[in-house]
C-alpha cells in the first residue's frame, strides 16, 4: 500500500472546550456515562464542538479462506456467495438493521471464490477466488495483501459521509483471525481460537490444532504486514486498508466483531492513531474478542452476545452514536434552563 500518516485527534484546547460543553448540560457531571466520552470522540475526531453524523454507511466485505479445506469451519465455503446474494438481495441481518438505522450498505467482493459476473449493488474488487490455504503456503503474496489494501483505502475515498462501519463475511475467517491474533499480540492460542460460526468443543480443539501448525509452518512471519499475508483473508486486507483510508479522511470508524478486530490489529500496529477514530461497537461471543478488546484498550458500547459478524454490531451501535452526538448539539445548559448547579 502507498504510505500513508494518521494524524492522533489530541487537541488540548478543544478537548477542554468539549468537556465543558458536555459538563453544562443540564444532568449531573458524567452521568451519561460511555455517551459522553463518545461525544468528546466525536468532536475531537471532527475538529469541533458541534460534531454531527453525515450519511452513515457499513461496507461488508467478503471472502473466502484456503483453510476452509480443513474442515476448520461447521458451514461449506459456498456459504459465502450465497451469503453475499442473500446481501445482495436485501435478506440478510445486516440488510434489516442498516435499513433499520437509516445506514446506507455497500457489499464488496473482496476475494470470493465464486464468479459473479457483473452485478448490481456488488462492488467487484476481486483479488483472488479465495486465499491459499495457510498450513501449506501463505493465504497470500505480498502483493495480493498491498493491492487488497490499497483497494479499501480508496474505496473509502469514494464514500459521501462522516461514519463507516466495517462488517465481513467469510467462511473460515475465524481461523484466520486467530491466527492473526495470536502471532500479534502473544496471547495462548487457546484462547484466541473459539466456536466460529457455531462449532462444538472437540471440533474447536481440531480447529486449534490446525491453526497451530500453520502457525509452526510461518513461524518467520512476524511483522504486522508479513503476518497478515500468512494468514490473513482479503476481507481482511481490505478492512485493514479501508480503516486507514478511513481515518486518513477523519471519519468516525465503527468496529464490529472479532475478524473486523483482526483486521485493526494489522492496521493500528502500522499506524497506532488508527485507535483514536475507533468506536468498538460490541464485545463478541467469540472466544478471542473480549481479550483482544482488552489488548487494544477499548472498551465496547454494546455485550449482546452476537456473533454474527455482517457489521451487524456497528448498525446496532449507530443509534448510540446518534444520541451521543444528539445530546452534545440539543441538550439545554444549566444557564439556558435555568436550573441551578453543583454546590461545589
Ligand atoms: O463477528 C464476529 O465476532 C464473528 C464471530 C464468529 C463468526 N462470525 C462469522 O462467521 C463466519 C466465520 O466463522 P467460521 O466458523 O466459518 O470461521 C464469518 O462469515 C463471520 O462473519 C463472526
Ligand atoms: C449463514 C451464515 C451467515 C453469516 N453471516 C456472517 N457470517 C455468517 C456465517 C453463516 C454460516
Amino acid at each position: 500500500m502507498q504510505p500513508c500518516e494518521i494524524q492522533a485527534i489530541h487537541d488540548a484546547s478543544l478537548a477542554a472546550r468539549l468537556d465543558a460543553a458536555i459538563d453544562n448540560k443540564t444532568k449531573p457531571r458524567g452521568s451519561l456515562g460511555a455517551l459522553e466520552k463518545l461525544a468528546r470522540q466525536a468532536g475531537l475526531i471532527q475538529r469541533t464542538v458541534t460534531p454531527s453524523i453525515e450519511r452513515p454507511a457499513i461496507m461488508v466485505f467478503a471472502g473466502d479462506h484456503g483453510i476452509a479445506a480443513e474442515n476448520v469451519s461447521p458451514y461449506p465455503q459456498s456459504v459465502t456467495w450465497q451469503m453475499v446474494e442473500n446481501f445482495l438481495a436485501q435478506g440478510a441481518a445486516i440488510n434489516v438493521f442498516a435499513r433499520q438505522h437509516g445506514c446506507e450498505l455497500q457489499v464488496v467482493d473482496a476475494g470470493v471464490n465464486h464468479d459473479f459476473g457483473p452485478r448490481d449493488g456488488l462492488i467487484d474488487r476481486k483479488i483472488g477466488r479465495g486465499t491459499g490455504n495457510f498450513l501449506h503456503e501463505p493465504a497470500m503474496s505480498a502483493e495480493q495483501r498491498d493491492r487488497a489494501m490499497q483497494a479499501g483505502r480508496e474505496l473509502v475515498r469514494g464514500l459521501p459521509g462522516n461514519v463507516i462501519g466495517f462488517g465481513e463475511m467469510g467462511i473460515a475467517n475465524t481461523s484466520a483471525a486467530a491466527a492473526v491474533m495470536h502471532r500479534l499480540t502473544g496471547i495462548a492460542l487457546e484462547d484466541c481460537v473459539g466456536a466460529g460460526a457455531g462449532l462444538e468443543e472437540a471440533g474447536v480443539l481440531r480447529k486449534r490444532g490446525i491453526i497451530s501448525r500453520g502457525l509452526q509452518r510461518h513461524a518467520d512471519a512476524v511483522e504486522p504486514l508479513q503476518v497478515l499475508s500468512a494468514f490473513g483473508g482479503f476481507e481482511i486486507a481490505m478492512i485493514a486498508g479501508a480503516m486507514l483510508g478511513a481515518a486518513e479522511r477523519r471519519m468516525i470508524i465503527l468496529v464490529d466483531g472479532f475478524i473486523v478486530t483482526s483486521a485493526l490489529l494489522v492496521a493500528s500496529r502500522l499506524q497506532p492513531a488508527l485507535l483514536d477514530y475507533c468506536v468498538f461497537s460490541h464485545c463478541s461471543d467469540e472466544r478471542g474478542h473480549a481479550l483482544m478488546l482488552r489488548h487494544l484498550g477499548a472498551e465496547p458500547l454494546l455485550r449482546l452476545g452476537l456473533r454474527l459478524g455482517e457489521g451487524s454490531g456497528c448498525a446496532l451501535a449507530l443509534p448510540l452514536l446518534r444520541s451521543a452526538i444528539g445530546f452534545l448539539n440539543e441538550m439545554a445548559t444549566f444557564d439556558s434552563a435555568g436550573v441551578s448547579e453543583r454546590n461545589d
